[in-house]
């Protein structure tokens, strides 16, 4: 069969694909290849994008919402490269239009890109009706970012390795969270570069990468206020310093009644744990009245990964 008379499927796909928050990050030294080995708790938040493919001339992508005009219109776009890469696989021409409908804040350390790019690689496999199975999937994705097979995978769930290694936490119940959108974004290269400039004129610090099993024991609790004391990332000293007005909206959000806040990876959204839905509700009304944060949103976790939508 030639390339051009593969036949497609459907029409257009639409794939739903959420936000992350790290319970917990914790962050080894760096390693030859650039990545730092992690262990981390992840949780799918309600947060999501939307991705939707359409058979087109050409492989083109556009964005609406959430800081789209920060997102790239080009072959550097995380979808765009995943697009590519199942057509590659697929030995076919990648003609789709990509349209991303935004929520996630861009640069915000709630790993938007990554989700794009899981997005995208679930609405082309449907797409183009290839049957690609799940640990195929997910090591495309993790070629495409150390965060993207946990957007595929969704849930709470621990990562180790550069974060790409998974494997599913029992979390009991729904947790509710409040997110500060920071009016400015923070690279996560550049954090992680912090992160190291800070140990190097610390020499004396302990790093220390065990399993966060008090965290996770927590977790199948259900309680949020077992878990709240037990949010940490490693990297929120090293947001703090790039963005040291964090400070501020991290205090904020505890004085609106947060059981506890969190920088969220490599920030510099602040997400807060909040005790039920009608407290986040309360913090967030709180929060965008002190005027600490360029957006605010509530959402809870945890949520199902990347999905395709039925109309
Ligand atoms: C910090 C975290 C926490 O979940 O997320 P964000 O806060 O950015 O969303 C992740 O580690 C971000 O993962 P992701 O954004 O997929 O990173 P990648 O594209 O794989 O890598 C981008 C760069 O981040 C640094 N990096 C990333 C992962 C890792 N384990 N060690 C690193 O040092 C490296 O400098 C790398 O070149
Ligand atoms: N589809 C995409 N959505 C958002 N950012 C993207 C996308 N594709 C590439 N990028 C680039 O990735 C960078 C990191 O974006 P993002 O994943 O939103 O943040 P983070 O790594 O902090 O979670 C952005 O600054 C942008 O240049």
């Amino acid at each position: 069969m030639s390339r051009a008379s593969l036949s497609v499927v459907s029409d257009s796909v639409t794939v739903r694909v959420p936000a992350k928050v790290n319970l917990h990050l914790g962050v080894g030294p760096l390693r030859d290849d650039g990545f730092h080995d992690l262990v981390t708790v992840f949780q799918a938040l309600s947060l999501c994008d939307d991705i939707r493919l359409s058979p087109a001339n050409e492989l083109r992508v556009t964005t609406r919402g959430e800081g789209a005009a920060d997102v790239p219109a080009d072959a550097t776009n995380l979808a765009v490269r995943a697009v590519n890469e199942v057509a590659r696989r697929a030995d076919r021409p990648a003609r789709v239009a990509i349209d991303i409908d935004k929520r996630i804040p861009v640069a915000g350390g709630m790993a938007g890109g990554s989700a794009d790019a899981a997005g995208a690689l679930v609405g082309a496999a449907a797409l183009w009706g290839l049957d690609i199975d799940r640990d195929d999937l997910t090591e495309m994705a993790a070629a495409l970012g150390s965060d993207v097979p946990f957007a595929l995978h969704g849930g709470t769930a621990l990562g180790t390795g550069r974060g790409e290694r998974l494997m599913p936490i029992l979390a009991r119940g729904e947790f509710h969270w409040v997110l500060a959108i920071a009016r400015s974004g923070l690279s996560t290269p550049a954090v992680y570069g912090e992160l190291d400039r800070l140990r190097e004129s610390r020499p004396d610090s302990d790093i220390i990468t065990t399993r966060p099993d008090e965290l996770m024991a927590a977790l199948t609790s259900g309680d949020p206020r077992v878990v709240a004391p037990l949010l940490h990332n490693d990297l929120q000293p090293a947001a703090l310093s790039l963005q040291p007005a964090l400070r501020r909206t991290l205090r904020a959000g505890v004085d609106a009644g947060a059981l506890n806040g969190i920088v969220s990876g490599s920030g510099p959204t602040c997400a807060f744990l909040c005790a039920d839905e009608t407290s986040a509700v309360n913090v967030a009304a709180e929060l965008s009245g002190v005027g600490v944060a360029r957006a605010v949103r509530t959402a809870s976790g945890p949520v199902p990964g990347a999905r395709l939508l039925h109309d």
